[in-house]
Parts: C-alpha cells; structure tokens; sequence
C-alpha cells in the first residue's frame, strides 16, 4: 500500500489525488468543506454525491468536537446511504494544549459506527493512513455494490433460463400429445 504526498491541511476547496492501494491506483476527488457555520447550507449541497466524509475536529478546541454531532447529523441526512464516514481529531502535534482526549475520540467513533484517527496535518501523523483507510472502506462499499448486483443478475439470469427450458418442455409436451 502507497500514498502519494497527501496533505490534509487543504485550504483549497477541491483537490484530485491518486492514492494506491493494493497495487490499484485510484483517483480521488478530495473536498474540503469549511467548518464555519455561515457555509454550512452550501457544505451540504456537497454531500449529494459524496462516496466517503472525513469528520474532522480539533483536539486542542473542544467546541470543535461537540460540533460533529452537527455535521453528523447533517450527513445522516443527506448523504447517500451508503456513504462511508472516519472521524479524526486533528493537530495531534498540539500535546500541551489538547481539549479532547483520544479515549473520547475512540467513543465517538464508536457511537457512530466509525473508525477513528489522530493526525497532525503539521507533522504528517497519520494523515496518509485515514485518507487510505477511508478510500478502501469506499471501494469495499462499491465492491460489495457491484457483488450484490452481480448476484442480482445471476439470479435474473438462471431464472431467465428456467423459464425458458420449462416453456420449452411444455411445447415439447403439447407437440406430443395427441389431441
Ligand atoms: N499545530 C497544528 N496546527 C495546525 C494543524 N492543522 C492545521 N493547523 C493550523 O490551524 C489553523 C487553522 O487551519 P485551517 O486549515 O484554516 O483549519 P480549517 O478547519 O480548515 O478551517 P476552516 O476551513 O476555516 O473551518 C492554521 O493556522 C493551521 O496552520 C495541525 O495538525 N497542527
């Protein structure tokens, strides 16, 4: 597994990236919503076709943290369903002035079925490792999409062609009868 310099520190709104993983190279659309409230109506227009959300909250600002409940809620709303969701506490760098404490990182993410990372975008902790991990949960997703719709279609198919034999043996069984 490799990772192409990523930077989560994005001032911009929006940046491709490739990241690799397990020998595929996949492009990833990233964007970067502000956090403030003023852009919130617009932040959620993003969410319509998002494939995976990095809830991200500062640990040295504890508001921040109390503050993904909100956006967590909005994603419920209006994200598609099977969007996939990592939660991270960032500027894990900022030890002497940390608000929140992993341990209340870890029950957040548990309460809402996420997995959870600290990460410094100024050191680079950890920063390439949830923006893989949250790329593989979305191929996984898509992975599992296209199975199910496999299996769908195999299913579709198999009955097409009992449906077939079974006309064709009633045809067979009218062309043998003799009245
Ligand atoms: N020490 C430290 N500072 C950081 C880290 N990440 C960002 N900062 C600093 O925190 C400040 C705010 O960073 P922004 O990137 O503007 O934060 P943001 O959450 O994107 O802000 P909005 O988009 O306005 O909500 C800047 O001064 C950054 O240099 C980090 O991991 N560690």
């Amino acid at each position: 597994m490799r990772c192409t310099a990523l930077r989560m520190h994005l001032r911009v709104d929006f940046k491709m990236k490739t990241i690799e993983i397990d020998g595929t190279k996949v492009r990833v659309q990233i964007w970067d919503t502000a956090g403030q409230e003023r852009y919130q109506t617009i932040t959620k227009q993003y969410y319509r076709r998002a494939q995976g959300i990095v809830f991200v909250y500062d640990i040295t600002n504890e508001p921040s943290f109390q503050h993904i409940a909100k956006w967590a809620s909005d994603v419920d709303e209006f994200a598609p369903d099977d969007v996939q969701t990592i939660l991270v506490g960032n500027k894990a760098d900022e030890e002497m002035r940390r608000q929140v404490t992993k341990d209340q990182g870890y029950r957040l993410a548990e309460n809402y079925g996420m997995e959870f990372f600290e990460t410094s975008a100024s050191t680079s902790s950890n920063i390439c490792e949830s923006f893989i991990r949250v790329t593989e949960l979305v191929l996984q997703a898509h992975r599992r999409d296209v199975d199910s719709l496999l299996g769908s279609l195999d299913d579709y198919l198999d009955n097409a062609v009992l449906e077939k034999e079974k006309r064709s043996q009633d045809n067979d069984a009218q062309r043998t009868c003799g009245c």
